[in-house]
């Protein structure tokens, strides 16, 4: 049996531990907890309810007004793991300042990131995107086709990212990729990264963003890009997504090909 006087002592750390911590306790309330509840009480998966608010709220064909339609939803009724405006903007500057002709992205989710690439894009580009969850990938593909996108521009690919890259070139016509976004799950990082290595579809120049490098973290994917000689590395340091007080990273790799 714990004395009262021991249970008594921890009270002060506990209460530290919280205070401190308030913003990932809040987060894992927002972004677990309710959703669970949201999820039980209405019967209706969270993204499709981002969804029926973007259908209502956002006008169709303005694929910048449907982003912001996304960040009002994340920001005044339910959290869900969009890359949001302020690493949004990291990302359309990346892809306005490379103008990559084929994009590759891992982890489409609603499809928040495709439509923000998608329309930085130059003429003629192409970017295809990869999720392996198919309810997700019906919201995704609901999205992207109400932002005006069509096949020619975007390809929405089902399945997980360790079958469909060694499939990019036969079953998808894809030879090389000059930019690849990951923010798929963050212990795939490095295995898809070696596997588009291993498939020859990074060209020299090729550009790898990857997201969340510092919350939840890759800090494999990190210590590899920065050791094995074939990456420059350089790290956006910003904040989670819509969480201001949660310090957060996106890496930017280009692909030199030497060792
Ligand atoms: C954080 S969300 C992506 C958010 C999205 N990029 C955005 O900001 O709009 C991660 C998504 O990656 C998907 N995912 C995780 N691991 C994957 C894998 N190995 N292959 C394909 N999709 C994956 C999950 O189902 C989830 O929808």
């Amino acid at each position: 049996m714990v004395s009262p006087a021991v249970a008594l002592a921890f009270i002060p750390f506990l209460v530290t531990l919280i205070i401190r911590y308030r913003h990932y306790f809040l987060l894992f309330y927002r972004a677990v907890l309710l959703r669970w509840l949201r999820d039980y009480l209405t019967g209706i998966p969270r993204e499709e309810r981002a969804f029926q608010y973007v259908m209502t709220h956002a006008i169709p064909g303005d694929p910048q007004h449907i982003l912001e339609t996304f960040d009002d939803w994340c920001i005044h009724c339910e959290y869900i793991g969009n890359v949001g405006p302020q690493k949004g903007k990291i990302l359309e500057r990346l892809i306005y300042e490379n103008t990559p002709l084929t994009v590759l992205e891992l982890g489409t989710f609603c499809g928040y990131t495709t439509i923000l690439m998608a329309q930085a894009l130059p003429l003629g580009a192409r970017l295809y995107t990869v999720e392996m969850d198919p309810g997700k990938a019906a919201v995704a593909e609901k999205v992207i086709r109400l932002a005006g996108f069509d096949e020619d521009t975007v390809e929405l690919i089902v399945g997980p990212s360790e079958d469909v890259i060694p499939e990019l070139k036969e079953k998808h016509g894809l030879q090389q990729v000059a930019f690849v976004f990951m923010d798929h799950w963050k212990r795939c990082y490095l295995r898809d990264l070696q596997l588009l290595e291993a498939h020859d579809l990074l060209p020299k120049g090729a550009i790898i963003v990857a997201d969340n490098v510092i919350f939840p973290g890759a800090p494999h994917f990190l210590q590899y890009a920065k050791g094995c000689g074939k990456y420059q590395c350089r790290l956006h340091r910003t904040s989670l997504e819509y969480v201001r007080a949660i310090p957060d990273g996106m890496a930017q790799l280009t692909y030199t090909g030497l060792l």
